[in-house]
């Protein structure tokens, strides 16, 4: 290629190379989802649309990538691909790494949508798009802890959600009444109030919704206990 005198920019041009041997996780979120989700009207606490529709999108991502990839885990608007501590793929940079996964996520997002909302239109003033970090994770302890972090938080916020919206909707009461009925209550109290209020068995709920959902390298899509299976999961790596 041609060199022009004003070639010499390039040089202000920075590249972060993640730290080698290290596990990468990438993790896309949604932005404002809180928003989102209202103005299409996602159903509460959990749309199985809007969760199968994440579930497809990271799948393609998986696949596309899946010599790189170990596993992928997706609860709510977010997912994390985890990648081999050994991958090269795009050089380590950070910026290639991040902004392609995320690209891929949302590109495939839009393009999904109408298969899994084929009721509800996308409209281009309520487009959806995802902010994305990489991490690094120094040893197998610290990326089955992380992977763990993420399971553990989705059982969290989906007890939390499930009470709090069953007992808006079934029991009629308002959010700051469902709030103030939850404050300092410990797990087994909320799955106490779930069945004693609003006759619901927290164990009957859906799995992807409880659990998570969790895609191995091969493109399969499970919701499975991730604490339980975390040695299984990283046995080869
Ligand atoms: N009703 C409904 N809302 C959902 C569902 N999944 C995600 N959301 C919404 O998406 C939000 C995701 O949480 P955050 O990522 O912390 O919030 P956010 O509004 O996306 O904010 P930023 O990520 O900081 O831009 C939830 O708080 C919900 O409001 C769903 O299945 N049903
Ligand atoms: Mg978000």
């Amino acid at each position: 290629m041609a060199k022009s005198r004003f070639e010499y920019v390039r040089q202000f041009e920075t590249h972060c190379t993640l730290l080698p041997e290290t596990y990468i996780v990438v993790r896309i979120d949604g932005k404002k989802f809180h928003e989102f989700s209202k103005h299409y009207d996602f159903e509460k606490p959990n749309d199985a649309r809007a969760l199968r529709l994440m579930n497809a999108c990271a799948k393609n991502v998986v696949l596309k990538y899946r010599n790189d990839i170990i596993c992928a885990f997706g609860e709510s608007d977010e997912y994390s691909f985890i990648l081999r501590k050994d991958t090269v793929l795009f050089k380590r940079r950070h910026d290639k790494l991040s902004s392609l996964f995320v690209s891929l996520f949302s590109s495939n997002y839009v393009a999904l949508w109408d298969k899994f909302f084929p009721d509800r239109p996308l409209d281009y003033k309520h487009l959806p798009f995802f902010d994305s970090r990489c991490v690094c994770y120094p040893s197998l302890n610290t990326i089955k802890d992380y992977l763990c972090w993420r399971f553990v938080d989705t059982h969290i916020n989906n007890l939390y959600n499930t009470v709090f919206w069953n007992l808006i909707i079934k029991c009629g009461l308002t959010p700051q009444e469902s709030e103030q009925k939850l404050c300092g209550t410990l797990s087994s109290e909320k799955q106490e109030i779930l069945f004693a209020d609003c006759g619901i068995n927290y164990n009957n709920e859906p799995e992807m919704f409880k659990k998570g959902s969790l895609i191995t390298n091969k493109g399969e899509i499970t919701h499975v206990d991730v604490v339980k299976i975390i040695d299984s999961l990283f046995e080869k790596f």
